[in-house]
């Protein structure tokens, strides 16, 4: 095992599974089915949130799982420990040779967008340790492929043009979750985090701006122990203070404010930040009020700062009505940059923040708001719309005989044997439809017309004619090797990227807010048949009486 190969969080580790895994392994040992070969698919059921897509993420992390997987002599310790006082030793011994050399891992590629019921992994090799696999994979890939999904939809939420900043470390379940959080709101399109170790673990964009309690540890300018900055362009120094409380005068009309309502600790903080950081100076101003001191206090520092040659950044709002005050603060910016000749300043940079959803950016939209960045953290690290993604890890082969899982709900049934998934697209781009097929059939040709059936409703059928044909399910894992080449598998750029370019090939009706169109899962005609075949063998026939 190399070092780049060791799964992100120690955390992930064989013992990090269901009890009941185990307690499988030592039945299926028993029984004798350590020959036994499997296949286990791994997908969801539904979309989440309302919608009719996801982005699939977690991948890197299993094959980094599988390429570290293996029992210490401390796990087998323990494990010896918690199993029944009769279990065999010879199980223990068996249990300490298992590796993931016999695995094969089939995979659509990290970031892929993927629909219900298509396999996103499919896993082959001895029962035994495929069964082990379930849990920490489906741990791995539920989260993450939740979190894109919904770092995306904020995109989509709030359009290319603004800028996006995960800041929920703080109400995050966990450190895992909110390291994860972090990692995967960039790869659904966030562009930055305020979460440091994040930055350095995935090179990550970190940014931020301070907290109220920076504002409010500041009372008056008696505070103020330094407000001499240098100029920019020379070594001589200025007077900072004076030059902001001389700026305030004049821009106070502008606001039809008096000076005498801003805040003079305020004024000091901001003083303060700006001396610490000169070249990237902004400044949180709804602490007492925005448009009677915060906006005045800020745009009085930032016009001194001008004086001595450095450009401030921006601002942040973190309460009250986001769009009104986003409204506010760009008319004064403008009317200064105008006013004043500092033509930057009407760009300055407004960040909003503040328990904001999917929901609050759509309205800020229609409110026309003149935000340039959010800053969200709670309900984007907690996925407050939806907490779970439920993909499933089902058997449905064993010694190359079909296995299924029957149900009430025709739904809810698992799709037997081993199988292939293609993607067809149309003429124009888009993606068409999925298509399942056993991986016994030819793969569908392009411009070659080929039967779609729905997997469970016989009478709900189409043609397609694709102008493209991709195989998804591609082999990432063999003979205890990684198979792809490194950057198509970890490099969080080429995979943020991914989503961002398979997003587009998704038609505007599947990613709508309001009733959007279900994206078509269709079988082949053959794998209808096989599993209709099936499900009618396998289930029994009632009594009436
Ligand atoms: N223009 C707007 N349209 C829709 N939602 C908004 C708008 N402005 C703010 N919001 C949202 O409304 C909520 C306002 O929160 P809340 O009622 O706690 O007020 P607040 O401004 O935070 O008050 P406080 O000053 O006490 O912190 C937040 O979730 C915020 O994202
Ligand atoms: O609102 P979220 O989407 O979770 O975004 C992050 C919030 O965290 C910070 O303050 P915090 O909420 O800790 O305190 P405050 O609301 O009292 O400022 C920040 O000021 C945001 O309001
Ligand atoms: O940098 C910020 O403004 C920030 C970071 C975390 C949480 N709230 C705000
Ligand atoms: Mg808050």
């Amino acid at each position: 095992m190399t070092s780049n190969l060791a799964p992100d969080n120690t955390l992930v580790q064989p013992l990090l599974t269901d009890l009941y895994q185990i307690s499988m392994a030592y039945a299926y040992w028993k029984a004798d089915k350590i020959n036994d070969h499997a296949v286990f698919d791994l997908f969801f059921r539904k979309n989440p949130f309302g919608g009719e897509f996801t982005f699939f993420a977690g991948l890197e992390q299993c094959i980094k799982f599988l390429a570290s997987f293996h029992y210490t002599d401390s796990d087998i310790n323990y494990l010896r420990e918690t199993m029944p006082k009769c279990t065999d030793e010879e199980f223990f011994i068996f249990l300490k040779s298992v590796t993931a050399k016999d695995i094969s891992l089939y995979a659509i590629e990290e970031g892929t967008v993927v629909f219900p019921r298509v396999p996103l992994m499919r896993i082959e090799g001895p029962l035994i340790v495929v069964q082990l696999l379930e849990t920490t994979f489906l741990t791995l890939v539920n989260f993450a492929s939740l979190m894109t999904t919904n770092a995306v939809r904020y995109r989509m939420a709030a359009g290319d043009k603004i800028s996006l900043m995960e800041f929920g470390l703080r109400r995050a379940q966990g450190p895992d979750g909110g390291l994860s959080a972090s990692k995967y709101s960039y790869i659904g399109g966030f562009n930055g985090t305020s979460n440091v170790l994040a930055g350095k673990m995935f090179n990550i964009p970190v940014k931020g701006t301070h907290a109220h309690a920076f504002i409010n540890s500041f009372t008056g300018f008696e505070e103020l122990k330094s407000k001499m900055l240098k100029r920019y362009d020379s070594s001589e120094s200025e007077d900072l203070l004076a030059k902001s409380i001389e700026w305030r005068k004049k821009i106070a009309p502008l606001l039809k404010c008096s000076v005498d309502q801003a805040s003079d600790g305020e004024l000091a903080a901001l003083i303060s930040f700006a001396i610490a950081f000169p070249q990237n100076f902004v400044a949180l101003i709804d602490t007492y009020d925005v448009s009677r001191s915060g906006l005045l206090n800020f745009s009085a520092v930032a016009l001194a700062l001008n004086d001595l040659g450095y450009k401030a950044m921006g601002i942040r709002i973190d309460s009250g009505d986001l769009a009104y005050l986003s409204e506010i603060a760009r008319k004064l910016f403008i009317r200064i940059a105008d006013d004043f000749s500092v033509p930057w300043f009407a760009d300055l940079m407004i960040v909003a923040s503040n328990d904001i959803n999917e929901e609050t950016i759509w309205s800020l939209n229609e409110q026309n708001h003149k935000i340039n960045c959010f800053g969200i953290g709670t309900n984007l690290v907690t996925c407050q719309k939806q907490p779970a993604l439920g993909c499933v890890y089902k058997l449905v082969e064993l010694n190359k005989s079909p296995r299924v899982k029957l149900s009430q709900d025709a739904n809810k049934m698992t799709m037997p044997g081993r199988k292939d998934v293609y993607r067809l697209y149309g003429s124009d781009g888009y993606a068409l439809c999925d298509l399942l097929q056993r991986s016994c059939e030819p793969p569908p040709e392009v411009l070659t017309r080929v039967l779609c059936r729905h997997p469970v409703n016989p009478v709900k059928r189409a043609h397609a004619t694709p102008s493209k044909v991709e195989s998804l399910l591609k082999l990432f894992w063999k003979d205890g090797c990684v198979c792809m080449p490194h950057e198509d598998w970890a490099s969080i750029e080429v995979i943020r990227n991914r989503v961002r370019s398979s997003l587009l090939t998704l038609r505007q009706d599947h990613k709508r807010n309001l009733n959007p169109t279900p994206y078509k899962v269709s079988v082949s005609d053959n794998l209808f048949g096989y599993i209709n075949d099936l499900w009618m063998q396998n289930a029994p026939i009632g009594d009436l009486s």
